[in-house]
């Protein structure tokens, strides 16, 4: 399995010398594009996934489905996905999960539908990320899985069916645990009926998407009790879908208006989404941002001082975990004290990220204080210095924005945001 190569360089972050005034069109998103070549390659015929997500993730999804039987044609900005054909390509098929939590957790079940054996492993750092609850929820559906600890590596043995029926699972982890086995549902004899019980669900949005592409694909789902998701069994329909920009990807860039009091557009924000990154729009309108729609897009014009002007901000990030990190960094800079709370989960994602960002944040001079579930951050002034990365795209794009803002930032392995955004440096230095 492919571990990157450490990156031991460091990047300088670039810094702003005045307002920035930029209109910018971002690639796909990382959620929709993962879902929708799962939903393509469980459908009925031939889909397209329209401005898909070209990344690290996406193209390990694409990987993965391949390996699994299917066809993904990555060749244009339209990826054309030919269904599952029933048997993993070869005796015995392997799925490199990388450090993508939608390819460790959407996989698996798809890979009960086929026949053949299927071996997940990734980075190192994906060994200790939470798949276990998943797996073993899909071992009470029906599915042969060899698993020692709850973790990567472990196999997939395909029966080219999955009998399915009731399970339930502890999904306050992740919600991608719901999701995984929501998208792959209707293929199971029995369709799934999904109840979690335990401390409540992170990043609900994300289940949200999940429906809402299933209903797309006429697959009946029932979510009229908390905690409960049915999908009935039956066909998923091919379908024709154009990705959106991510808009969780979009946080560093809205930020950079905020940071430098200039105003950055993001193209083709959607009107209505069920994406988390949608959330920044009141987030930063806390922080004192001027948030508007245009005929463009998302305009965000920053305060007339930069981010000297930037109030703290008091939020529950529960639900829009995947955007604490760039948040985080402004109210770094922010000029009143923030409490960033309900977070616990991000300790589970690319890193713990809750002590990533108290530390390297904290190394610049933060005043940020590490909670079970959270950071408080206090104005302090900060300084330049070297802000490891973790192999997590949202710590460097925590870096860029306190870059901009402070000189002297060195990002290592600024690299490690190809995970979701291709050449997001060169992106973000054209900016400044
Ligand atoms: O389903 C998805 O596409 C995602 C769900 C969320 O995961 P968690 O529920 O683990 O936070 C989110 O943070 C992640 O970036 C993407
Ligand atoms: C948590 C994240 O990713 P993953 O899909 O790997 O869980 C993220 O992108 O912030």
């Amino acid at each position: 399995m492919t571990t990157p190569a450490t990156h031991a360089d460091l990047w300088p972050a670039p810094t702003v010398t005045g307002p920035v005034a930029a209109t910018v069109t971002l690639p796909g998103s990382k959620s929709l594009t993962n879902r929708a070549l799962v939903l393509a390659a469980l459908a009925d015929g031939p889909s397209v996934v329209r401005r898909a997500l070209r990344s690290r993730d996406t193209l390990l999804m694409a990987q993965a489905l391949t390996a699994l039987g299917a066809r993904v044609d990555t060749s244009g900005d339209d990826w054309a996905v030919t269904p599952l054909d029933g048997s993993v390509a070869g005796d015995r098929a392997e799925v490199d999960c990388g450090l993508a939590g939608t390819v460790m957790r959407f996989v698996p079940p798809v890979a009960g539908l086929v026949r053949g054996e299927v071996a997940f492993d990734g980075d190192e750092h994906m060994r200790k990320r939470p798949v276990g609850e998943i797996l073993a929820a899909l071992g009470g559906l029906g599915m042969r899985i060899d698993d020692t600890d709850g973790a990567l590596p472990f196999t997939v043995h395909g029966d080219g069916a999955v009998p399915g029926g009731t399970v339930v699972i502890d999904a306050s982890a992740s919600s991608q645990f719901v999701s995984a086995l929501l998208l792959a549902g209707a293929r199971f004899d029995a369709g799934v009926d999904v109840r979690h019980d335990g401390k409540p669900i992170p990043s609900l949005p994300h289940i949200e998407m999940t429906i809402a592409m299933l209903r797309d694909r006429g697959v009946a789902v029932d979510d009229g009790d908390a905690d409960r998701w049915a999908v009935a069994p039956g066909p998923v329909a091919a379908y024709d879908e154009a990705i959106e920009p991510d808009l969780s990807n979009a946080a560093p860039f809205l930020a950079l208006a905020a940071v430098s009091g200039g105003s950055v557009t993001v193209r083709d924000w959607p009107e209505a989404t069920t994406q988390a990154g949608d959330a920044l729009r009141d987030l930063l309108a806390r922080m004192g941002c001027t948030v508007e729609r245009t005929a463009e897009g998302l305009r965000v014009t920053g305060p007339a001082e930069g981010w000297r002007g930037l109030h703290g901000l008091d939020a529950d990030l529960h639900d829009v975990g995947e955007l604490a990190p760039a948040v985080a960094a402004l109210c770094a800079l922010a000029r009143t004290p923030s409490h960033l709370t309900g977070i616990a989960h991000i300790r589970g994602h690319e890193t713990d990220r809750l002590a990533a960002l108290a530390a390297e944040l904290g190394a610049l001079g933060a005043d940020v204080t590490e909670h079970p579930d959270g950071l408080t951050l206090r104005p302090a002034a900060l300084t330049g210095g070297v802000f490891h990365t973790y192999a997590d795209h949202r710590m460097a794009h925590a870096a860029v924005i306190v870059g901009a803002a402070v000189p002297g930032v060195l990002v290592e392995n600024v690299a490690t945001t190809s995970k979701t955004f291709p050449d997001f440096a060169g992106f973000w230095a054209g900016l400044l």
